[in-house]
């Protein structure tokens, strides 16, 4: 936390300063409050005046400090808060898949706001409190030995007593907060879960079912926060106890010193406010104290997610050139938990500007290959070489900037077709956008809507056809205009119109390029320089989609039960129309 806090030490400084003005200014008018009434008591008016006048500069002081104390943690606090949300987004950004594979999108999100503000409001309001009160207390109990040390001495000696007890009570918070955060992640991912998947909630009547498992979950936070509030209280009334009980025997014991002429009255008036800004201080203290162990508890839940072998960094940034191979893969094989080999020993190269299709049943491991090509994943054994150089050896973002991915989920985000298309490519005209929608032939159904290329899509593209966002996830890759495509052509069936537009839209996209397809349409099949079939992570047969059919191999078995199926839904189709 404190590295956070570092860029900004001279605010931090600031703070501090004027924390200390405050609490020494609080002293200064105790003290010339037993001026002004031990003046008053003697009759001696140029005293009195003396005295009010410091108290009233003294108040105008105060004023001025207050101020800069409470702007510079504000402040800082603010942009502590914005460094740590960058901090954490740019994390999230550089994890790799293979941890955020096994985590919900929640468990980030609720992070990211939840805790960043609690500890946003500590960093603002108790932090340097925690300061002020030790430093006031300090100052406080100078004074006293000062006006009277029997009197200090008597009265500072619950102060161990108090300290234990709080240290006591104070200690489960740490580990409380840390299981409400969980509780707070689960039951956001029960709420996000719903609202991302509310097609299939409102289809298959899964609300009720989600909202039993939601009001489990609400439950089960209700009572620890409880929980938290019982000890929360316990520790407040230990607060008032330490506030109050002091008072009476003070009162006793001063009294007492007065009567005797050992105290003037003046004094026993300033004691008796210094002894309040000491119990204040010990009030407020232990629920700092406490707060902080919980902001403790926050910060390590928070970093906890993100403390991770992060993505590497650097690396070479090579000229791309058309005299070497896009891809190669050299004998690689590859596990996603270190046990089960997901691909076997898998070789081939894509030569510039070809098409290499890649097919093969369900779970063959497809995908698997264009996660390592996007160095997703880099603990595969066998070497993969990109544009000639091991993959490992680049720079994973200029690698990545060299790749278009158009993938079967095409997401969406919130925000105009417009952004949507461009997708961060830097220094696009809207004139190339639209050449690419209608490469994409994605250009005649966005001008028909009524705000064109500025339609605001859904979180998901929800109100976008399947075809449509596939079109859209053409487009994309056509702006990006990177020397290699993966794509992954959807399985989804297509109604006829559509699949004709998707197909035209793939065959513009794949002409001139180097292309490495998951391919499920014949026409892609037979236009591959090269066709490599996968079974179980091997690769079991490779030619050309005419050498392929000559054998009477796994490749035929594909092709005609893909035949067949295509042939129905071709009729269908038909029928249909
Ligand atoms: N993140 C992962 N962790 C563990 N196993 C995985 C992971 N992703 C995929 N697998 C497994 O790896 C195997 C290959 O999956 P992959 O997605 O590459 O197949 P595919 O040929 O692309 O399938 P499909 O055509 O259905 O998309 C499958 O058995 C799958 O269960």
């Amino acid at each position: 936390m404190l590295a956070f806090l570092k860029p900004y030490r001279l605010l931090v400084a600031l703070k501090m300063v004027s924390t200390s003005l405050n609490a020494g200014n609080d002293i200064i008018l105790v003290y010339f409050l037993n001026i002004l009434v031990n003046a008053a008591l003697s009759e001696n008016f140029a005293g009195v005046q003396y005295a009010i006048i410091i108290l009233f500069c003294s108040v105008l002081f105060g004023v001025g400090v207050n101020y800069l104390d409470t702007y510079s943690s504000g402040k800082f606090s603010a942009y502590v808060a914005r460094d740590m949300k960058r901090t954490y987004s740019g994390a999230i950004d550089r994890l790799p898949l293979s941890y955020l594979e096994t985590k919900h999108s929640a468990d980030f999100s609720s992070r990211m706001s939840n805790s960043i503000n609690a500890m946003e409001h500590f960093f603002n309001y108790e932090l340097i409190a925690i300061f002020f009160h030790s430093f006031r207390i300090t100052i406080s109990i100078a004074v006293m030995f000062f006006i009277n040390w029997q009197l200090t001495l008597f009265c500072i000696i619950l102060l161990p007593i108090v300290a234990l007890l709080t240290n006591k009570i104070s200690q489960p918070l740490h580990q409380y907060s840390a299981k409400m955060q969980q509780s707070l992640a689960q039951t956001n991912k029960s709420t996000q879960d719903m609202i991302s998947g509310i097609h299939l909630v409102k289809s298959y009547q899964l609300a009720t079912l989600l909202f039993r498992k939601f009001k489990r979950r609400v439950h089960k936070m209700l009572a620890e926060a409880l929980f938290m509030e019982k000890r929360k209280a316990s520790i407040g009334s230990l607060s008032v106890f330490v506030q109050t009980a002091p008072f009476i025997l003070f009162f006793m014991v001063g009294g007492y010193l007065v009567i005797q002429k050992q105290l003037a009255l003046g004094g026993l008036v300033a004691f008796a406010m210094l002894l309040n800004y000491l119990l204040q201080g010990l009030g407020s203290l232990p629920k700092l104290i406490a707060n902080l162990k919980v902001v403790e508890a926050i910060a390590d839940d928070l970093l906890a997610t993100i403390d991770v072998g992060l993505e590497r960094v650097g690396g070479i940034k090579p000229a791309i050139t058309t005299t070497v191979s896009a891809v190669q893969f050299e004998d690689v094989t590859f596990s996603y938990d270190g046990q089960t080999n997901i691909l076997h020993s898998i070789h081939f190269q894509l030569a510039p500007l070809k098409k290499i299709a890649l097919v093969g049943s369900s779970g063959s491991g497809k995908s698997t290959i264009f996660k390592l090509i996007t160095a997703f994943y880099e603990h595969y054994s066998g070497n993969i070489k990109l544009f000639g150089h091991p993959l490992n050896e680049w720079d994973i973002t200029y690698a990545r900037e060299q790749i278009a991915v158009v993938s079967q989920d095409t997401f969406l985000y919130a925000g105009t077709i417009f952004h949507n298309l461009i997708c961060g490519t830097a220094g696009v005209t809207l004139e190339a956008v639209v050449e690419a929608a209608r490469s994409a032939n994605i250009h005649d159904y966005i001008v028909s809507l009524p705000n064109g290329y500025d339609t605001i899509v859904g979180e998901r593209g929800i109100n976008l056809s399947g075809g449509q966002k596939q079109r859209i996830a053409i487009a994309r890759a056509i702006i990006k205009n990177a020397p290699l495509i993966l794509l992954d052509e959807a399985t989804s069936a297509l109604d006829t119109e559509s699949e004709m537009l998707v197909q035209e839209a793939l065959h513009r996209i794949m002409k001139d390029k180097t292309v490495l397809v998951i391919a499920h349409r014949l026409s892609t099949i037979k236009d591959a320089d090269e066709v490599l079939v996968l079974e179980r992570g091997i690769i079991v047969e490779r030619g050309t989609h005419e050498q392929l059919l000559g054998r009477e191999g796994a490749y035929k078995r594909l092709y005609e039960q893909q035949l067949f199926s295509h042939q129905t839904v071709t009729a269908i189709g038909d029928k249909g129309a």
